[in-house]
């Protein structure tokens, strides 16, 4: 067996291995990035990058399917070539993999090794058969895979998952989606709206993270404009028969349904990929999940030379936070034991849909009963929204009752991606809704309902703390 020596062993080549690797290097130290499967990472192979791109297909389908309003007539059939979609879906995906395997190539050889790490000890590695890496620290970051319940699993290979979505070269004609998570209710829609036939099938009846019950009504009405979606669904049977799935199930208005699908798309969640590691042989502190014990600024795995990072951790399974993640362990890592926190970001998450739903700041479901106000607005009837047809949605926004500061907000709003971005900079400069009316808005623009919102929240706030300034009674929280 070969012997390897260096400073910092990063397991996983994704999007946190990769900025561990470039941490561990400004530092001046040795590193080691261990990959046992594709370079490219999760978010550019099968991540953020392919969905986006089926979902730009899908808006494009959808913006011309709906001209007429406007006075604007297309015209003949709207065609949807599936294979066309799928083949620009893959070109610009692997220009954006691209990228990634140009980096990565760019590395010196000696800093890269392939094969599947797994723990002999917290600082020794055995990697397949073939080498044994001695390192002073380690980053775990071997992000995460999706879960397939045990009932799907029986569907073989026509149980797929999101990979196998942007591996297809034509559109299917029918998909049951199960999960209407982050991943189901992207990938539905945008399926849908390709012209797909799509039912979703949830259990609990969360959708898309959601945690305010009136935004997640919201959504759940807007979702059902471009598909069937069932989140606390009643599911008697799934099974394969021959080249199709059978969905037996009782529908929304109570009556039995079997339907037959080409693919059963599980999006049910995900799991950190932890289990190969041997995590006993390092020692490292687990919780009842068998998740590794961290420290969620410092990345550092109880006492241990051993850090955590990105969607390993299950923590925030986000991009930017595996990014930054990956920088806070892989410092962390090159100066241990100096182990010091690292700065977090203010909370911010985006669903591509349409309308796009997003939170930013604190979700409603932290956020203590009786100690906030909600400031709301109906994109229904707001003006720019109006002038573009893209009036549907609604947007809380949460503040604190007796101070005015802007806590977060939960949406499902046109523009989402952006009003959310405004407000978790607000959350990160720690503003108050007062101050945030200061600052200025165009007109007309969808910025000026996120005024509304925040107009709401002050007004609530100052009723509050005078129920001589109370509008419309005492506020609710
Ligand atoms: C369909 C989909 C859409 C998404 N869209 C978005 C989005 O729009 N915006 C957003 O912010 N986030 C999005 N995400 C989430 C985002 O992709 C992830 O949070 C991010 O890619 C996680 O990066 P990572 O480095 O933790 O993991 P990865 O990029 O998965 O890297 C982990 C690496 O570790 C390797 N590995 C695993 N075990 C071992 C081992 N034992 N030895 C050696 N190597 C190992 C794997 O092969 C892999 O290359 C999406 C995810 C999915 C699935
Ligand atoms: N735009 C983005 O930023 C983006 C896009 C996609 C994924 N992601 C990341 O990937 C993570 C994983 O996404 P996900 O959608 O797989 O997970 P998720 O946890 O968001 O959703 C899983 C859903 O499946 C449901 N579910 C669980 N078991 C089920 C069953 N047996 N039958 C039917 N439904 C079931 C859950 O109730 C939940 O609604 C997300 O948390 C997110 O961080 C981000």
């Amino acid at each position: 067996m070969k012997r390897l020596d260096t400073d910092v062993a990063i397991i996983g080549a994704g999007s946190a291995g990769l900025s561990a690797y470039r941490a561990v290097r400004n530092a001046g130290k040795r590193a080691l990035l261990i990959e046992g499967g594709e370079h490219g990472t999760t978010c550019a192979r099968v991540g953020c990058m392919p969905s986006k791109l089926l979902i730009a297909a899908a808006e494009a389908a959808h913006a011309a399917a709906h001209t007429a309003p406007f006075g604007v007539h297309v015209d003949g059939t709207i065609r949807i070539e599936g294979r066309e979609v799928m083949a620009r879906v893959k070109r610009e995906r692997d220009r954006f993999v691209g990228f990634v395997l140009r980096s990565v190539a760019q590395m010196p050889d000696e800093d890269k090794l392939t094969g599947h790490a797994r723990f002999v000890s917290p600082t020794v590695l055995r990697v397949d058969d073939h080498t044994e890496v001695h390192a002073r620290s380690v980053v775990i970051a071997t992000g995460s895979s999706p879960i397939v319940p045990e009932p799907l699993k029986a569907l073989g290979e026509l149980a797929i998952v999101n990979d196998d979505v942007f591996a297809w070269d034509d559109l299917p004609k029918r998909v049951a989606v199960f999960g209407p998570g982050i991943i189901g209710v992207e990938l539905g829609q945008a399926l849908a709206r390709l012209g797909v036939t799509v039912r979703m099938f949830g259990k609990g009846g969360s959708l898309a993270g959601l945690g305010d019950p009136v935004i997640r009504e919201q959504a759940l009405g807007l979702m059902r404009e471009s598909f069937y979606l069932d989140p606390k669904a009643d599911v008697k049977e799934t099974r394969r028969d021959g080249d199709e799935v059978v969905v037996r199930y009782i529908d929304l208005d109570g009556v039995a349904q079997t339907e037959r699908f080409d693919f059963a798309l599980v999006a049910t969640g995900r799991k950190p990929n932890l289990d190969g590691l041997d995590l006993a042989a390092a020692g490292l502190p687990l919780d009842d999940r068998g998740v590794p014990v961290y420290d969620t600024n410092t990345l550092r795995i109880g006492d241990s030379p051993v850090f955590i990072a990105g969607d390993a951790n299950q923590d925030l399974p986000l991009l930017h936070e595996a990014s930054d993640e990956g920088k806070i362990a892989g410092g962390n890592a090159a100066r241990y034991p100096d182990v010091q926190p690292g700065e977090r970001r203010a909370p911010l998450a985006i669903v591509f849909t349409d309308p796009q739903i997003a939170q930013a700041g604190c979700r409603y479901r932290d956020l203590s009963p009786g100690t906030f106000v909600i400031g709301e607005v109906d994109f229904s009837d707001q003006g720019r929204s109006r002038v573009m047809l893209r009036n549907a949605g609604r947007l809380h926004v949460y503040a604190e009752t007796a101070t005015g500061r802007f806590l977060g907000a939960e949406m499902i709003a046109p523009s989402g991606e952006h009003l959310a971005h405004l407000l978790a900079w607000a959350r990160q400069q720690e503003l108050t809704v007062a101050q945030m009316l200061q600052m200025p808005f165009y007109h007309p623009v969808i910025e000026e309902g996120l005024r509304t919102a925040l107009r709401d929240a002050q007004a609530k706030v100052k009723c509050a703390a005078d129920p001589r300034d109370c509008r419309e009674g005492p506020p609710q929280a």
